[in-house]
C-alpha cells in the first residue's frame, strides 16, 4: 500500500485473531468507528478497515484485518498474515475456552507470519460483564511467557480500546527493521548524503 500522503510516516498491517465470539470486530469498529453492536454478525473470511492514527505527531495509516473467529470461515488464513507487523489476540475474560485456546492461535501466528519481529499484543475483551473466568493475572502472565504486550479491555465501554492500539502501533514503530519504508530510507539518503559513510579510502 503506497504512502500518497507525505505527512503520513508509513502504513502498518495490523491483524486481529481468536476464538469467534471475543468481540475481534467489535474492538476494531470501537477503535475506528467508535460504535458498538451488541448484536454483531460473525465475521466471514476478513473483514478491512484503514484509519489514521497520529503517534508522537506522526501520522501512521493503519490497516486492521478482522480476521473470522470460525473454522469453517478461515480458507484463506496464511495470505491475511502475509506483512503483517503487528498480531492481536483476543481472549474473553468470561469464557475460558477462549484463552484455553490462545496457544493454538499463537501457533498460528508463528507459523504464518513472515517477518521475524511481529510485534504481538494479548487483549482480554468483555471486562465488563460480571463472571470473570480468567483472572487479570493469568492473562498477563500468558502474555509474559509468549513476550506479548498485555491489556483488558471492554470494547462495550471502550475501556482499553484506544491504549492497545496506541501500545501496539508504538512498539512496532520502536522496532527496528520492522516498518521503514523504501521510500523513507531513500529519502534520508537523498537529503543526508553527507551522512552516508563512504567505502573508498581515498
Ligand atoms: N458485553 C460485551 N459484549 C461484547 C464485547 N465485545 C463484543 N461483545 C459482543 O460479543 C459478540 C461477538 O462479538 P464479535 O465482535 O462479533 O466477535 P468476533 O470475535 O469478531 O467473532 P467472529 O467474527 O465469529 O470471529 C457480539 O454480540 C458483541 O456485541 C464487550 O466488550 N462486552
Amino acid at each position: 500500500m503506497a504512502n500518497d500522503n507525505p505527512n503520513v510516516l508509513t502504513t502498518l498491517k495490523v491483524l486481529i485473531v481468536g476464538e469467534s465470539g471475543v468481540g475481534k470486530s467489535s474492538l476494531m469498529l470501537r477503535f475506528v468507528d467508535d460504535t458498538f453492536d451488541p448484536e454483531m454478525a460473525a465475521t466471514i473470511g476478513v473483514d478491512f478497515r484503514v484509519t489514521t492514527m497520529n503517534i508522537d505527531n506522526s501520522f501512521v495509516k493503519l490497516a486492521i484485518w478482522d480476521t473470522a473467529g470460525q473454522e469453517r470461515f478461515r480458507t484463506l488464513t496464511p495470505s491475511y498474515y502475509r506483512g503483517g507487523q503487528g498480531i492481536i489476540c483476543v481472549y474473553d475474560v468470561s469464557r475460558r475456552d477462549t484463552f484455553d485456546r490462545l496457544e493454538h492461535w499463537i501457533a498460528e501466528v508463528d507459523t504464518y507470519c513472515t517477518k521475524t519481529d511481529v510485534v504481538k499484543m494479548l487483549v482480554g475483551n468483555k471486562i465488563d460483564v460480571e463472571d470473570r473466568a480468567v483472572t487479570r493475572e493469568e492473562g498477563l502472565q500468558f502474555a509474559k511467557r509468549h513476550r506479548m504486550l498485555f491489556i483488558e479491555a471492554s470494547a462495550k465501554t471502550r475501556e482499553g480500546v484506544q491504549c492497545a492500539f496506541e501500545e501496539l502501533i508504538t512498539k512496532i514503530l520502536q522496532t527496528p527493521g520492522l516498518w521503514e519504508s523504501a521510500t523513507a530510507k531513500l529519502k534520508l539518503t537523498r537529503q543526508h548524503p553527507e551522512d552516508v559513510p563512504s567505502s573508498c579510502s581515498c
